[in-house]
């Protein structure tokens, strides 16, 4: 089984650090035509207008697309969910469009724009150091989708069949409970 990292911006090691130590065989990607033998990709936090215009750039947006399409995980972090999401509040557009949720970006307010929190994350476990970095917050996830964890009344994860998503940087701990979780997805529809 071979995850990829999509390697435009962002904590690419260390998601390959924690896939590996999940099982995965784990890989930068920098090119479209790197997608063809994957099971699955992470798309790691940064700044999701900077991811965005690289995707657009070197042609990840239609791949992604087709790749999501063709009912292959995807785990977005931070950025990451924002790029996958079909909503962004205050926004018309949005990126690829892929996950039935709504988003709003930097929701956690300028006092806190970093900070560690233990969440409890169904399916994962009771008390997931969750670290928050000028996070989205997802406003609303559509019927076909499952929250999977909270933090002050706002979903900070969710997941919809092949697509999970993150507020937080499960790179960004020693803790790779999510990344076991994401993979285990992997080999549920890899068959
Ligand atoms: N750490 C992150 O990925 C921050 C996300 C960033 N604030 C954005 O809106 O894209």
């Amino acid at each position: 089984m071979k995850i990829g990292v999509l390697s435009l911006q962002g904590a690419v090691a260390e998601h390959i650090r924690m896939l590996e130590a999940a099982g995965a065989t784990a890989v930068a990607v920098k090119k479209v035509d790197e997608l063809e033998d994957l099971d699955g990709l992470v798309i790691p936090g940064g700044e999701s207008t900077t991811i965005s215009k690289l995707m657009h750039k070197y042609g990840f947006i239609e791949a992604l697309r087709e790749f999501g399409q063709a009912r292959k995980p995807i785990f977005g972090t931070c950025a990451g969910a924002i790029l996958l999401a079909k909503r962004i509040n205050g926004q018309d557009d949005c990126h690829l469009g892929l996950m039935d949720i709504k988003v709003e970006r930097n929701a956690f307010g300028r006092q806190k724009e970093s900070f560690e929190v233990e969440l409890p994350v169904a399916g994962v476990a009771a008390d997931y150091p969750a670290v928050f970095i000028r996070a989205p917050y997802i406003m609303e996830v559509g019927e076909a989708g499952q929250v999977l964890a909270k933090y002050e009344e706002k979903i900070v994860a969710a997941r919809q069949g092949h697509y999970l998503a993150a507020a937080f940087h499960p790179e960004l701990t020693e803790d790779a409970r999510l990344h076991q979780y994401f993979v285990d997805m992997v080999k549920e529809y890899r068959g």
